[in-house]
């Protein structure tokens, strides 16, 4: 299939590498030229596990261009348009624009023609058609197709290729037939994909999130509880993950969730609801999630007090999840920005997230080569992303780098018994004071 994808953001990208790796002939364009540039010379503007090697790949055999001329590219490729790696007309607390729909603003009317003639629609699903426009009643119902597919939030082209299913939504046959046909190689070993109307799907994506948002603010209201009973979230956690009914996913305490989705999709669908349909449970999912990211910040005024300013303090981990350098919503962003309010000095490492984190804050952080670095000195490291790397350090030689042992774990990584054998002052999640 010839594929014209647009936007060449962390979904584009990696849904028009993957669609390439299946045997499409795929043009990737964004309106980014510098983006599309280093692309052009097989390099990757940001951080996926494997999505290098994979854009390389098939960049070399010939399925893979890139380009900031639509209009050639939708020539050139025969008319499959795939809107991946943009959403417009999501604003502010996630209200929809109106009247914004699929970037069609900046297209000759020979592109808005293609775009109708054939498919549009949005990777890994966003408000794939109609985004802009769920609000009003005028989306076009010929040949939207609307996919929607969600799988466990892993990484890049790994998640892309194997969903736990594919949700195609849309109103014409022959659109559909051809995601279907699309979809098919990625789904070869027996998952489903699923045919429903453009509504139904768009509302299942947002759905599925909203409800792992809920289980995530549901496990850190129940983290605070266990603090003022004297229980342990990670022994409650456990157990409540036993019952198949619950299941162990989604379940991790920790400072609040972040990223491109999870808070944006809970409040589109409080938006939708507008003033005709209130939407409480969804709005307490956020309230609780707002004031989980700044749970650690206050821990750490709490203990320090008027000596936070002038104080050194390390941070490790800036990406609002591990295996990416996405920091967009994420939680570090909250106490680091509190932090340098209070007048503190703040060093950080992220695997891969410092780029990010540079264009953000420049100068006013410093950066660290390893966490360790980051560490010397300092008067206490503050966790903030689930790194595997940060699971087992060795304490003895942290704690002889830092200048205070103290160590505020946003993502309840060690054993607050092992903590306190190592000497250390040990603040997490639920589980009161180490
Ligand atoms: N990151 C995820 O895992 C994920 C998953 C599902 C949905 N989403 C949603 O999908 C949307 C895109 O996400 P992303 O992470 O790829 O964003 P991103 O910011 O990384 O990428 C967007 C890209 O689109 C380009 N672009 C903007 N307007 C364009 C236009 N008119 N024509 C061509 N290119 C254009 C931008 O230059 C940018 O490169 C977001 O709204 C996000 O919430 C993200
Ligand atoms: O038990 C948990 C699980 C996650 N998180 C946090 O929640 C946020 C979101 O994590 P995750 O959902 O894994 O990452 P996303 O990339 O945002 O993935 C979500 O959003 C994608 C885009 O819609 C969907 O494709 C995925 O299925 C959906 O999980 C991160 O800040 C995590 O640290 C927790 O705090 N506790």
């Amino acid at each position: 299939m010839n594929i014209a994808m647009l936007g060449t953001g962390y979904v584009g990208l990696v849904a028009g590498s993957c669609f390439a790796e299946t045997g499409n002939d795929v043009v990737c364009v964004d309106i980014d030229e510098a983006k599309i540039e280093q692309l052009r010379q097989g390099r990757v503007p940001f951080y996926e596990l494997g999505l290098e090697e994979l854009i390389q790949r098939n960049t070399r055999e010939g399925r893979l261009a890139f380009s900031t001329d639509l209009a050639e590219a939708v020539r050139r490729r025969g008319g499959h348009l795939h809107r991946g790696g943009y959403a417009p007309g999501v604003g502010g607390r996630g209200r929809p624009e109106p009247g914004v729909r699929g970037g069609g603003g900046h297209r000759t009317g020979d592109e808005r023609r293609q775009d109708r003639g054939d498919q549009e629609h949005g990777a890994r699903g966003h408000g794939g058609a109609g985004q802009g426009d769920h609000r009003s009643r005028d989306r076009p119902s010929g040949g939207g197709g609307v996919e929607s597919r969600v799988s466990e939030g892993g990484d890049g082209g790994e998640d892309f290729m194997k969903p736990d299913r594919v949700v195609l939504g849309g109103e014409d046959a022959g659109s559909l037939e051809r995601l279907k046909n699309l979809y098919e190689p990625l789904v070869h070993r027996g998952n489903p994909i699923i045919v429903t109307d453009s509504r139904s799907a768009e509302m299942s994506k947002y759905a599925s999130n909203a409800i792992l948002a809920t289980k995530i603010s549901f496990i850190n209201e129940t983290a605070r509880l266990c603090e003022k009973e004297g229980a342990d979230i990670e022994q409650v956690r456990r157990i409540m993950g036993l019952d198949h009914r619950i299941g162990p996913h989604f379940i991790f305490p920790g400072i609040g969730f972040g990223g491109s989705c999870l808070p944006k999709d809970i409040r589109a669908m409080i938006a939708m609801g507008g003033d005709e349909l209130e939407m409480p449970l969804l709005e307490a999912v956020d309230r609780v999630n707002e004031t989980q990211k700044g749970l650690l910040l206050e821990r750490v005024k709490t203990h320090f007090g008027e000596a936070l300013a002038g104080s050194t303090l390390a941070v490790w981990g800036l990406s609002f999840k591990a295996r990416t350098d996405d920091m967009r919503e994420a939680p570090a962003i909250r106490v680091i920005d509190g932090l340098l309010r209070a007048g503190a000095r703040v060093r950080a490492f992220d695997p891969e997230a410092t780029k990010q984190a540079r264009q953000r804050y420049g100068d006013r952080i410093e950066y660290g080569v390893n966490n360790y670095e980051v560490a010397a000195g300092a008067d206490a490291v503050l966790i903030l992303t689930e790194w595997n790397e940060f699971r087992s350090p060795d304490f003895a030689r942290l704690k002889e780098l830092l200048h205070q042992p103290v160590v505020f774990d946003g993502r309840n990584l060690y054993d607050p018994a092992v903590m306190r054998q190592h000497g250390f002052i040990y603040y997490s999640i639920g589980r009161g004071r180490g």
